[in-house]
């Protein structure tokens, strides 16, 4: 809803949460392995669409689905998955989302790990 992306900041905010988010995802040795590769700059264009949608917002997701997207890549585990949403807490504290603003969009997130894990 239009609330919970104006939490987020709009789409300026969800931009330079993205910035914190992939930093987290580079210095996370978690992570790091599988970022390091990608073209970060397409990936972080792509999470701003995807989670402005997530939220409500005036945004179409037009990227990969998440079976395509991540299918290509070296095996991702829940324990990737887990990281990865920390690191994106971690951004979203930063960024002093509140905290039923993060947990919306973290439900939506959520169901998508049958499709990422593999
Ligand atoms: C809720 C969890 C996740 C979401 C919403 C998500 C979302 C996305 C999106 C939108 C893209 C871009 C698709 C495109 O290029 O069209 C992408 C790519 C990618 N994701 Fe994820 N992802 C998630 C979890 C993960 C995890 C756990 C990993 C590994 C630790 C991962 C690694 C990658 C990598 C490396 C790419 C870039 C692949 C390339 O080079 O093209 N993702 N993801």
């Amino acid at each position: 809803d239009e609330a919970t992306f104006q939490a987020f900041g709009g789409k300026a905010g969800l931009q330079s949460l993205m910035e914190d988010f992939m930093a987290n995802l580079l210095a996370d040795p978690r992570t790091r392995p599988f970022f390091e590769k990608a073209n970060q700059t397409r990936v972080k264009a792509q999470l701003v669409d995807q989670f402005c949608q997530a939220l409500g917002g005036p945004c179409q997701y037009k990227g990969l689905d998440m079976k395509s997207a991540h299918q290509g890549l070296p095996p991702i585990t829940r324990e990737h998955f887990n990281a990865l949403v920390e690191d994106l807490q971690d951004a979203m504290d930063k960024h002093k989302v509140p905290f039923s603003a993060q947990n919306k969009l973290l439900a939506e997130l959520a169901p998508l790990h049958r499709d990422i894990e593999h």
